[in-house]
């Protein structure tokens, strides 16, 4: 065999895989989301997924969402930091000027805005399961305003598949 591989899989395969991968760290019962953060020339920069900060234990606060309304006390939305916003706050390097962020769900108003002041210039995103909620549309106006690219990850249809 002289010839290279052909079926290796693509830059967008790759890092929305990671983002995948990454997002199975969580432990939010309901959804995991998963983020890496690229540059220009496809290196990886950071990561992260959807839990609490440093210090509020995973088994003392609260996962339940179904209460939100009555008791956000004791629902996980006043806790959770989006793994987006994990994976800006990961980055231990210099700046995020010009990069790219792969995210299993379409990012929320909040990490809209630490998207856009960061520098972060086109998002891949996976699933846009909260599309018309005014979360998401505010962060779609806000993203627009900025200049900020998105687009829907297409996959490809074949499996990847992980095994160690
Ligand atoms: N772009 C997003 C959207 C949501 N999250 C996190 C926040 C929560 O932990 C969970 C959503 O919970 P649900 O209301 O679906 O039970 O996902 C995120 O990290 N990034
Ligand atoms: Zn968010």
């Amino acid at each position: 065999m002289t010839g290279k591989r052909e079926d290796y899989i693509t830059w967008d395969e790759y890092f929305m895989g990671v983002a995948v991968l990454s997002g199975k760290r969580s432990k939010d019962p309901s959804t995991q989301v998963g983020a890496c953060i690229v540059s220009q020339d496809n290196k990886i920069l950071s990561m992260g997924y959807n839990g609490f900060p440093l210090g509020c234990s995973d088994d003392e606060f609260p996962w339940g969402r179904d209460n939100e309304a009555e008791d956000p006390y004791n629902a996980k939305y006043f806790y959770s930091t989006h793994s987006e916003l994990n994976a800006i706050l990961n980055y231990r390097g210099g700046s995020l000027e010009g990069s790219k962020l792969y995210v299993t769900l379409f990012p929320c108003n909040e990490c809209a805005k630490a998207i856009i002041q960061s520098g972060i210039k086109t998002i891949v995103y996976g699933s846009d399961k909260y599309a018309g909620t005014p979360a998401v549309n505010a962060s779609k106006r806000m993203l627009n305003a900025a200049g900020v690219r998105y687009y829907q990850y297409q996959p490809s249809g074949r499996k990847i598949e992980i095994e160690v």
